[in-house]
């Protein structure tokens, strides 16, 4: 049963980094930590928001392609496997250790997943981060009592933008996709929920690989999640 302002709609799946928590200072810290244990040069914070959301092993590798071509080593795919593995186990270290010390929830967030659960809307947690690091986190900021499911970028065979971790999402949730609102900050969510048949709603103040996220093809934008259940309300009463 969901509220008559959400009719059509009977679940929601919340993306994490960049839509509900700004990781952006975890993740420069525990990428500092690694590039220092590998003895190379650090990386600017600012580079890494643009390599954010396509999961930690896209994040590493692109991390070592930069800090390497900045260095003036113009590395092979051969030279950044070699450092891969010592990378992720130095890299999952540090970010285990300070996981949510230098991240923030962004405002309204409590109150847009409080709204959508108050509107009988059946709520799951779908990130590209690992789940060990995604779990603790989403403790950590005490977001995860609102979730019937989190599944992280290890969950399933492939990852955002493929619609399959959607899909897999909405079994658990027990929903159909044309029914079960993405909402997410960048084009890998509403690729995803495209490709899914999903409604999606981007937030506009999250990552989006550093693009205009108004340029992504969406169902709706909302400031902030606590906007979420007014504005679709919105929409769904003009169309
Ligand atoms: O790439 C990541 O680690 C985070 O991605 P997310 O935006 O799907 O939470
Ligand atoms: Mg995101």
């Amino acid at each position: 049963m969901t509220a008559p302002g959400l009719q059509g709609i009977d679940a929601a799946i919340i993306d994490l980094d960049g839509t509900m928590v700004d990781t952006l200072g975890d993740f420069a810290q525990a990428l500092g930590g690694m590039l220092e244990d590998l003895q190379l040069p650090a990386i600017e914070p600012a580079c890494i928001e643009h390599m954010v959301g396509k999961g930690s092993e896209h994040l590493l590798r692109s991390v070592l392609n930069h800090v390497l071509t900045q260095a003036g080593k113009a590395p092979d795919a051969s030279e950044i496997e070699a450092l891969y593995a010592r990378a992720w186990e130095r890299y999952q270290h540090h970010y285990l250790v300070i996981n949510g010390r230098y991240s923030s929830v962004y405002p309204g967030v409590q109150q847009g997943l409080m709204a959508l659960r108050g509107a009988g809307l059946r709520l799951a947690c779908l990130t590209n981060k690992p789940a060990g690091f995604a779990l603790p986190l989403l403790r950590a900021k005490g977001l995860d009592g609102f979730f019937d499911h989190v599944f992280g970028g290890d969950a399933f065979e492939r990852k955002k933008p493929d619609p399959l971790p959607i899909l897999k999402t909405c079994a658990a949730l027990g929903t159909l996709p044309a029914r079960t609102l993405m909402v997410g900050d960048s084009s890998n969510d509403a690729r995803a929920a495209r490709a899914a048949g999903c409604p999606v709603a981007l937030v506009t103040y999250g990552y989006n690989h550093g693009q205009p996220v108004r340029e992504v093809d969406a169902d709706g934008y909302v400031n902030a999640l606590r906007e979420l259940v007014p504005a679709w309300v919105c929409a769904l009463s003009k169309s």
